[in-house]
This record gives C-alpha cells, sequence and structure tokens, in this order.
C-alpha cells in the first residue's frame, strides 16, 4: 500500500537543567526543564534508516548544559531563543527548532544565616516559554505564559440570569467565592531582528561547536521589532493579570478571562495574543441547617471535579489567532 510521511520533529524532551551562577558568597539559581523538537531534512531515516542527517538526541541533550554552562540563563526566552537559533543555522538538514521550557522559581531563604545559597522553591506558578524558528522564512514565534496561577476572589462575584432547560437546578447567585488556576499563554510580537550575537562555529574545548555554515539570525539585526525584556515583560503580564482579576467585579468567569486579557493587551504593547485555560473551581456552601445554623457564606466545601473549563483568546485589533486552542499543547 501506498505511504508517505507526514509531519515529523524529533528531539529531547525534558532536559532539566539546575544553573547556579555564583557571585562571591551570593548564588543566583535558574531551575528549568527544557524540550527540544527539530524538523526538517529527515525522510531518509524513516524510509531507509539512513541516520546521515540525524543529530543525536543525546546531543541536543549536552549542547542544553553545555549551553547554560557558557552563556548562563538570562530567561527562558533568551536560553530558547539562543538554543533554536543554534540548531537551525548549524545544519542544512535542520529547518525549524521549537524550544519549551518550563521555569521554577526559587526564593531566597532571607534567614538562613548560611550565607546567600540557600532557597525554598516558590510554590506559585510555573513559568512557560515556548520559541519556534523557521529557517526557511527566518521567522521567530516567541509564546510565554504560566500554569497554575491560583487565585481566589472571596466575594464581588455573582453569577445569574443564565439561559436555563429543563436540566438546570443551579441556583442564582449574588455572591460566591470565584477561584481558578490560571493557565495563560501570550504571543509577542518580536518575530525576529535585534537575536543576541550568534554562537555557532565558536569553540568548545578545542572542537568547533556547531556543523559550520550558519550566517547570523534569522533576520538581519536591527530590522523589525526591539527584542522585548522578557523578565520585565513576564513579571509586568503576571501583575496585570493578578490586578485584573481582584479588580473585576465578576458577572461570570468568562467576563474575569476578557478583562484579565484586555488589561494586558492595553498595557503591554510588546504582546498581541493572549489564551486562557481557567478551571473554574467551584465552592460550595455547606448546609449547616440540620445543625440548627445559618452559613452566612461562610463555610464552603472546595469540590476538586468536576470543574467548568472557560477558555478564550484576546486579541489586539487585527492581530492574527495563531495559540493552539489547546494550551496543553503549547
Ligand atoms: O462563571 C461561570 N460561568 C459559567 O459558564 C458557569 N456555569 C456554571 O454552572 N457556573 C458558572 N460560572
Amino acid at each position: 500500500m501506498p505511504t508517505t510521511l507526514g509531519f515529523n520533529q524529533y528531539g529531547k524532551a525534558e532536559n532539566r537543567v539546575v544553573r547556579i551562577t555564583r557571585d562571591g558568597g551570593t548564588h543566583h539559581i535558574k531551575d528549568l526543564n527544557v524540550s527540544v523538537s527539530l524538523s526538517g531534512d529527515m525522510a531518509d531515516v524513516h524510509y531507509s534508516g539512513s541516520n546521515a542527517h540525524v543529530l543525536p538526541t543525546d546531543t541536543m541533550k549536552n549542547t542544553v548544559y553545555v549551553f547554560a554552562k557558557e552563556h548562563g540563563i538570562a530567561s527562558a526566552e533568551e536560553f530558547g531563543i539562543r538554543l533554536a537559533r543554534h540548531f537551525v543555522t548549524g545544519r542544512d538538514a535542520i529547518h525549524r527548532a521549537r524550544v519549551r521550557i518550563e521555569e521554577y522559581a526559587w526564593e531566597r531563604i532571607a534567614a538562613a544565616g548560611e550565607g546567600e545559597h540557600s532557597f525554598v522553591r516558590r510554590g506559585q506558578e510555573t513559568r512557560v516559554a515556548q520559541i519556534t524558528f523557521d529557517g526557511a522564512d527566518g521567522a521567530w514565534e516567541v509564546i510565554s505564559g504560566l500554569t497554575d496561577l491560583t487565585v481566589l476572589n472571596s466575594t464581588g462575584s455573582e453569577f445569574r440570569g443564565f439561559a436555563r432547560d429543563a436540566y438546570t437546578t443551579l441556583a442564582e447567585t449574588r455572591d460566591r467565592i470565584l477561584a481558578t488556576d490560571v493557565s495563560a499563554r501570550w504571543r509577542h510580537r518580536w518575530t525576529g531582528g535585534d537575536v543576541p550575537p550568534e554562537t555557532v562555529g565558536r569553540t568548545v574545548g578545542g572542537r568547533a561547536a556547531g556543523a559550520g555554515g550558519g550566517g547570523g539570525a534569522g533576520s538581519p539585526a536591527g530590522e523589525g521589532e526591539a527584542m522585548p525584556d522578557w523578565n520585565e515583560s513576564y513579571e509586568q503580564t503576571k501583575s496585570h493579570l493578578l490586578r485584573a482579576f481582584a479588580e473585576t467585579y465578576s458577572l461570570s468567569l468568562q467576563q474575569t478571562l476578557y478583562r484579565m486579557g484586555a488589561r494586558v493587551i492595553d498595557h503591554r504593547a510588546e504582546i498581541d495574543e493572549i489564551r486562557f485555560a481557567l478551571p473554574n473551581k467551584h465552592h460550595f456552601l455547606v448546609d449547616l441547617g440540620p445543625f440548627g445554623l445559618k452559613n452566612d457564606n461562610e463555610v464552603y466545601v472546595a469540590a476538586d471535579r468536576p470543574y467548568g473549563l472557560i477558555e478564550a483568546t484576546v486579541l489586539r485589533d487585527g492581530a492574527e489567532q495563531r495559540i493552539p486552542p489547546d494550551l496543553t499543547a503549547v
């Protein structure tokens, strides 16, 4: 039966890298989970088993660790850009690279008294980034985001006036708990331009680091948008999300979602699109009547499932919708 190879990519998933930067007795920590996927001229390995174009996934893993040593990790985005550019510009057979990164945050234990090298894992959100570089047109796509940013408003939320059918039993409420684990991805307008200096062709331990070739980044320096300050952009975006959640008097989680997205688009010029998946973490009032007690919005049961799942994209006017609908795929 005739068959053809469809879209394919390969890489090393979940390279866990912890980079310590020593500044005298003060240490800084970056803790990432990096997944690399490459695609390009890979028909032969699938059809005939020739590995001539196949850079081993083991090499990708090594590259992650060597780049962490040599360049440090200024931000997940910058690290991902450096890796994606290296793979695409370093080898003719690789046409496209996608680098996904999760970053786990650590906070200093201030009162440790043991020097500045003790940390406690921050229990808040996980920061994520996905960098895609297409060598054919030199286009970069940087999507940043976060998962599991858990937030709760203990009042200022209603849900009423909803559609009803024969199966509707939900009571209207003018005062409920609104809680969610924010999962959001935002796409930066930046698509190339002032990429940091090329590293392909430099030497590592006396050996050539890349397989030659390369040339510069995807787009000539100076063209296009300035590259954002990724860390500043992340912190500001997170802060706008939190403030919009807190400041919106909510008529539904859908409305709150839209306000959160619109606030980011309004305040952050570098972001064109933001997508959310917000579980509605229901809190139900406990019936304390059997005990002769009134429950004046004081005692709730936090249900873990089922949960409502509210998903939407908010776009700058004229921007294209490019973040995939399923956020677990980004
Ligand atoms: O904010 C909400 N949106 C809904 O669509 C919905 N549906 C539901 O049962 N409760 C809620 N709450």
